[in-house]
């Protein structure tokens, strides 16, 4: 089945004081796709971000959100988007459902039905009538997503959602996009710096460097696909060092960042975590690292701040 993308940039650029910060970028994202915008800081996601939401003007090319131009017909084109790019205003001493209520009311044609669905969305249901202020970081997230979907946008786009968030929050946020993408057809546009994030959350990624798209290409696929064969899979744990030694003569391992990684498939990844916490090692995570796409995040932006 074919279909028009809902957002589509077409050679996008950006010039400030006479230095290109965009350059000609061209990227689609279709509904129900949760796309990524991976790059190393300074290379230009905010800067895109904002012309995408109408923040920012754009020097060159064009940007169509659902069929319009942002150029030539920006409230048809604008109405399509929902968005977080700086933090959510919210009223903290107000619970998140009078937050949310006091938002629909000005957006006509939000029900409270709407505001409760909303709220499933993004996991919030048992926490909805608690005050802002007791709220978490990844909450407060939610309620800012659930914000901004509230007017059934086609298009939302998050400028680093993970940024302070514990891995577990990063594993709800992904989940609920998901799930936005999946059961409202909603196109999702999210940036990071960080290709481990990316890889769990995406459809598909675009890399940016200096303000051009290096790659674009498809990897959620990819990484169920070899979750039956043998893979690099990395161990979030306490103690890494230890990890390691308590691995030594089953599976071959290295320490990286802070992390165990081990080259397993799927059946030895449950033996190697009940080994690992049979030895007293807190397992905080697990996941397959995709090697390729690591390889070449780091290759085309070796020399330049990954974070
Ligand atoms: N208003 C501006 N005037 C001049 N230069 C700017 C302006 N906004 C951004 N830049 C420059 O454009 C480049 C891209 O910035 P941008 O914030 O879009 O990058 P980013 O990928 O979002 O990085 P970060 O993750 O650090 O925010 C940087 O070199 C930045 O210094």
């Amino acid at each position: 089945m074919s279909q028009s993308p809902v957002v589509r940039l077409m050679d996008v650029s950006k010039r400030i004081g006479g230095r290109t910060i965009i350059d000609r970028v061209s990227l689609e994202v279709n509904s129900g796709e949760v796309f990524g915008f991976l790059g190393p800081n300074g290379s230009g996601k905010t800067t895109t971000i904002r012309m995408m939401v109408g923040l920012m003007a754009l020097s060159g090319g064009d940007i169509q959100i659902a069929g319009h131009s942002i150029k030539t017909e920006f409230p048809q084109a604008i109405t399509q988007v929902g968005a977080i790019v700086e933090n959510p205003e919210m009223y903290k001493f107000l619970t998140g459902y009078q937050n949310l209520l006091h938002y629909a009311r000005m957006n006509p044609g939000v029900t409270e039905q709407r505001i409760h669905e909303v709220v499933k969305l993004v996991g919030l249901s048992e926490r909805i009538h608690d005050k802002v202020s007791k709220y978490s970081l990844g909450m407060r997230q939610r309620l800012g997503v659930a914000q901004a979907v509230i007017h059934r946008p086609k298009l939302l786009v998050l400028d680093e959602p993970t940024n302070g968030l514990d891995p577990a929050g990063i594993r709800e946020l992904r989940d609920y996009l998901r799930l936005l993408a999946r059961e409202e057809g909603t196109a999702v546009f999210v940036s990071s710096h960080m290709l481990s994030e990316m890889e769990l959350m995406c459809d598909r990624v675009a890399i940016l460097q200096k303000g051009q798209i290096i790659d674009i290409r498809s990897i959620r696929a990819a990484v169920e696909e070899t979750t039956h064969t043998a893979e690099n899979v990395l161990f979030e744990v306490d103690h890494p060092d230890a990890a390691l030694g308590v691995l030594e003569g089953h599976s071959s391992g290295r320490v990286e960042d802070g992390a165990l990684i081990v080259t397993a498939d799927r059946s030895t990844v449950a033996s190697i975590n009940r080994r690992l916490v049979e030895a007293g090692i807190n397992v905080y995570g697990i996941r397959v690292k995709s090697k390729s796409l690591e390889d070449q995040f780091l290759e085309v932006t070796a020399g330049d701040t990954i974070g």
